[in-house]
């Protein structure tokens, strides 16, 4: 099997890392994991034109050396950063669901996240903390963190982050319950405009059993808990 065979137009990161774990298997495991960065030419070469323009705009001389290849380098973190448009994070959670007979809390915490505001182009960063309460299927534990990364790597606000990923699971799974809590620092916050440099942004959602005090109490207790 060839891998660059499938290296089709609009393929994602995840997809590309799924194609690589299956063209390694049986080869070479120790590959397996390799991570694979494909970019669009067409998409590369416009914006790279774009981001020259830019930096002219801005006075910068874009033939000196150590900005000759910044357009393309950019062009490429963009498509980077942006990248969760071309997956399906309802995908991500199919391709690992179980029937399990645990009804009770299953919280995987402290997932960083790497977003971009949607309103200034910055980043912004931090953790998610995610729970869910099964009702007969349980999904892989990594793929929690895949869905948090395929909402986080769009332009974002952090409150429509965390509904989405809450909405994404709860409508998959169908859980007894969801909670999503995303603690994060705004670079626009921080660099720029107001400056300020520790203020920390908390936003939450919760469905079904997490909109009882207690569950919700539980939960945040647990995500509060640290690990000696
Ligand atoms: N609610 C919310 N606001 C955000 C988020 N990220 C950035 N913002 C805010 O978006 C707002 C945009 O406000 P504007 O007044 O249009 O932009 P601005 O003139 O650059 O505002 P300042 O940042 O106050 O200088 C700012 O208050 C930002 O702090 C986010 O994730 N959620
Ligand atoms: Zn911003």
């Amino acid at each position: 099997m060839n891998l660059f065979s499938f290296l089709k137009k609009n393929q994602s990161l995840y997809e590309i890392n799924e194609i690589t774990k299956m063209c390694n298997s049986g080869i070479n495991h120790s590959n397996v994991y390799e991570r694979i960065e494909v970019f669009d030419e067409e998409v590369t070469e416009e914006l790279s034109q774009n981001y020259k323009n830019i930096l002219q705009v801005l006075g910068e001389d874009v033939s000196r050396e150590g900005l000759n290849k910044t357009p393309e380098r950019v062009a490429k973190a963009m498509q980077f950063l942006l990248q969760g448009y071309k997956t399906d994070p309802v995908e991500i959670l199919r391709s690992a669901m179980f029937k399990e007979d645990y009804r009770q809390m299953v919280i995987v915490k402290d997932i960083e996240i790497y977003s971009m505001c949607e309103h200034h182009l910055l980043p912004f960063f931090g953790k998610a903390h995610v729970a869910y309460i099964p009702n007969g299927t349980i999904t892989g534990l990594s793929k929690i963190a895949r869905v948090v990364d395929v909402f986080a790597r769009r332009l974002q606000v952090q409150e429509r982050l965390t509904s989405q990923i809450k909405d994404c699971i709860q409508d998959t799974l169908k859980p007894l319950g969801v909670a999503v809590v995303i603690e994060a620092q705004h670079l626009c916050m921080q660099m720029r405009g107001i400056q300020k440099q520790h203020s920390i942004t908390t936003t939450s959602d919760f469905t079904g059993a997490f909109q009882k005090d207690a569950t919700r109490d539980e939960f945040i207790k647990l995500i509060s808990t640290k690990f000696s």
